[in-house]
């Protein structure tokens, strides 16, 4: 789990797109204490955007430029579809004093490196939603001039947010179809339950607050135990008990199947994107 706070850290923070995922990124990592409001610089088309980032003391500026002019650590955090533009304004500004870091789906490093400039320090993040909470799941990979510094720098500023692992570029795409969406499944998951929970006749907001406690408590288990999720699972599932009549209807409705080919159909999704 990330550390309930975080030396701050020394450096300015630009966000190129304020959309979801910068706010999810943001909000964590002034929760965390390693960066406040006023060294958060961003831009967006959307006003709504500007001002809900404004609204947590942040700074809009005009333009991706001027980001890029008042950060250190730019994250690239537009839609797949906009990542080269937005590079493109910013390629004047950038000197060896920037990292470049892209949360871009599917936006390869030669991509990036090609619309930010061969002198570019430039990490591929992928992230998830959860650092909103200081739990995220996340994988980077090098590119461009990007060295020890700034893979140092960006594990720090992930490592107050959650975990992230260093891999190799052609395994981004199965993060991305793994974590990168996996809150979604998750979140699907739990809704589901709940609303099994509510079916059973159990009140909606016991239901959700028990489900999504499952979750949490089930998640723990196998990350501070390490024993196998398969042998948790069979420490619930008593012979001819409840868990096992449960377990043989999933097991009916191909649940695992279904979630193997979530990971799987968005990773070839990322590829895709990765073709462009
Ligand atoms: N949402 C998620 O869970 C995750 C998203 N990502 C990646 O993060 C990136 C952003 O995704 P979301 O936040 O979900 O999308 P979003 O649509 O919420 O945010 C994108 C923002 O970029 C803004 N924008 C569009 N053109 C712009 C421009 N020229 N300059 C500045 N801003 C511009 C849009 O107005 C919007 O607010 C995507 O590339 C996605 O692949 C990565 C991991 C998880
Ligand atoms: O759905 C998407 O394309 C983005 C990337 C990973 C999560 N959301």
């Amino acid at each position: 789990m990330a550390t309930a706070t975080a030396p701050a850290l020394n450096k300015r923070i630009g966000f190129l797109g304020s959309g979801q995922m910068a706010e999810a990124l943001a909000r964590g990592l002034m929760k965390r204490g390693l960066v406040s409001g006023d060294r958060i610089a961003c831009n967006d088309p959307n006003p709504a955007r500007t001002n809900l980032f404004k609204s947590f003391g942040a700074t809009p500026y005009e333009s991706n430029a001027d980001v890029a002019r008042n950060a250190d650590v730019i994250f690239v955090a537009v839609k797949p579809q906009h990542v080269a533009q937005v590079l493109s304004e910013v390629r004047p500004v950038l000197t060896e004093g920037h990292t470049v870091v892209s949360i871009a789906a599917g936006i390869t490093i030669d991509k990036l490196v090609e619309a930010a400039g061969p002198d570019a320090h430039v990490v591929r993040v992928m992230p998830n939603t959860p650092c909103l909470v200081g739990e995220t799941a996340a994988a980077m990979c090098l590119g461009g001039k990007a060295n020890a510094d700034d893979e140092k720098l960006v594990r720090t500023i992930f490592e107050a947010v959650g975990k992230i692992y260093t891999v190799d570029e052609k395994l981004l795409a199965a993060v991305t179809g793994l974590s990168g969406s996996g809150p979604a499944y998750v979140f699907m998951m739990i809704e589901a339950l709940a609303d099994g929970g509510v079916r059973a006749g159990l009140p909606r907001d016991i239901a959700q607050a028990l489900a999504a406690q499952t979750v949490l408590g089930s998640a723990k288990m196998v990350l501070e135990t390490g024993t196998h999720p398969g042998a948790l699972k069979d420490m619930v599932t008593s012979p001819a008990g409840t868990t096992i009549a449960g377990v043989h209807e999933l097991e009916r409705a191909g649940t695992r199947a279904a979630f193997m080919n979530a990971v799987v159909a968005a990773t070839d999704r990322a590829n895709q994107l990765s073709k462009m």
